[in-house]
């Protein structure tokens, strides 16, 4: 079981905090604890309580500590000699989309660059990671939100939609049943998250050519008619994985950023331009 908690979450109230460790920000990779171990731990200790949700603000000089402290209450460790500012632009990046599509995995392609294959072991919860990208010369802190994709979590994942600047939802190109619930989980959207929001649609599991289900079309045809932007992403190969989050780093700094005359980045246009340069595959509203 891939056993997941942030710092936003709560979690003085249960006895899981010895047995399972967190993968954020900080941590080093995903933790797999034994699996039937894990699920018995969970399913006798872990009480999900929706009042237990609360949110944290570190504020602070730069050099206080902040993210030392945070290391620590996350970690149990001391990083030393580690000082590095945080930058000063920052967005938070939400993926959505059905249990399995491969949001962890898209995840931890764009993070570390490499592909968790092996057993399927669904989120729990929510977690995130952070990841600072260089958009036109300025460095941006992407926070990634991962949220897990069943049913019985959604109104953890509910609570944090509308402080999500960008969403990429997900649906995996061999399973019908998790593109067919993308007008559901769209709905979702318009119902819990900020009316600005970035959204971007990925086909994931591009690389599964024999196992496919839905067609490039569907996927395009899908965004067009929500007015998102499209492509088709695997993080098996890593085939658009970095440029869906540059895309999306791109638009959210651009507004940031805007001044009144400028003209609004168009975010079709970009993800056109650098498939072409990278000759990539994939397609795209
Ligand atoms: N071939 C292939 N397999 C993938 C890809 N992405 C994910 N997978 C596999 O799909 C399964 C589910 O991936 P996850 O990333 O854990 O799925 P998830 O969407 O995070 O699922 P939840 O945490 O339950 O919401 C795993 O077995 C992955 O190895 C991909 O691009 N290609």
């Amino acid at each position: 079981m891939k056993y997941h908690y942030t710092s936003d979450f709560n979690h003085g109230t249960t006895d899981h905090d010895e047995a399972v460790h967190s993968d954020s920000a900080y941590g080093s990779s995903t933790v797999d604890t034994d699996t039937e171990d894990c699920q018995t731990l969970l399913e006798t200790t872990f009480n999900y309580d929706e009042d237990l949700i609360n949110k944290t603000i570190m504020v602070g000089d730069s050099g206080v500590g902040k993210t030392s402290l945070l290391v620590q209450y996350d970690q149990g460790k001391f990083i030393h000699g580690s000082f590095s500012a945080t930058v000063g632009i920052g967005f938070t990046v939400m993926l959505l989309g059905d249990s399995a599509v491969g949001k962890t995995c898209v995840l931890v392609r764009f993070k570390d660059g490499a592909f968790l294959g092996g057993n399927f072991i669904a989120t729990v919860g929510i977690d995130f990671r952070n990841k600072v990208v260089t958009v036109d010369n300025v460095k941006v802190k992407l926070q990634i939100w991962d949220t897990a994709g069943q049913e019985r979590f959604r109104s953890v994942t509910h609570a944090y939609y509308r402080d999500a600047q960008a969403l990429l939802l997900l649906y995996d190109i061999t399973s019908k049943s998790s593109f067919d619930n993308i007008r559901a989980w769209l709905t979702e959207i318009h119902e819990y998250a900020q009316k600005d929001v970035v959204i971007m649609l990925l086909g994931n599991k591009s690389d599964m050519v024999a196992e496919r289900v839905i067609k490039r079309e569907e996927g395009e045809k899908l965004a067009k008619e929500y007015g998102v932007p499209f492509m088709e992403t695997s993080a098996k190969t890593g085939v658009n994985v970095e440029l869906a989050f540059l895309a999306v780093a791109k638009d959210l700094k651009h507004r940031a950023a805007k001044q009144p005359n400028e003209p609004k980045f168009q975010i079709h246009d970009y993800i056109e331009s650098q498939k072409q340069k990278s000759g990539c595959c994939g397609g795209y509203m």
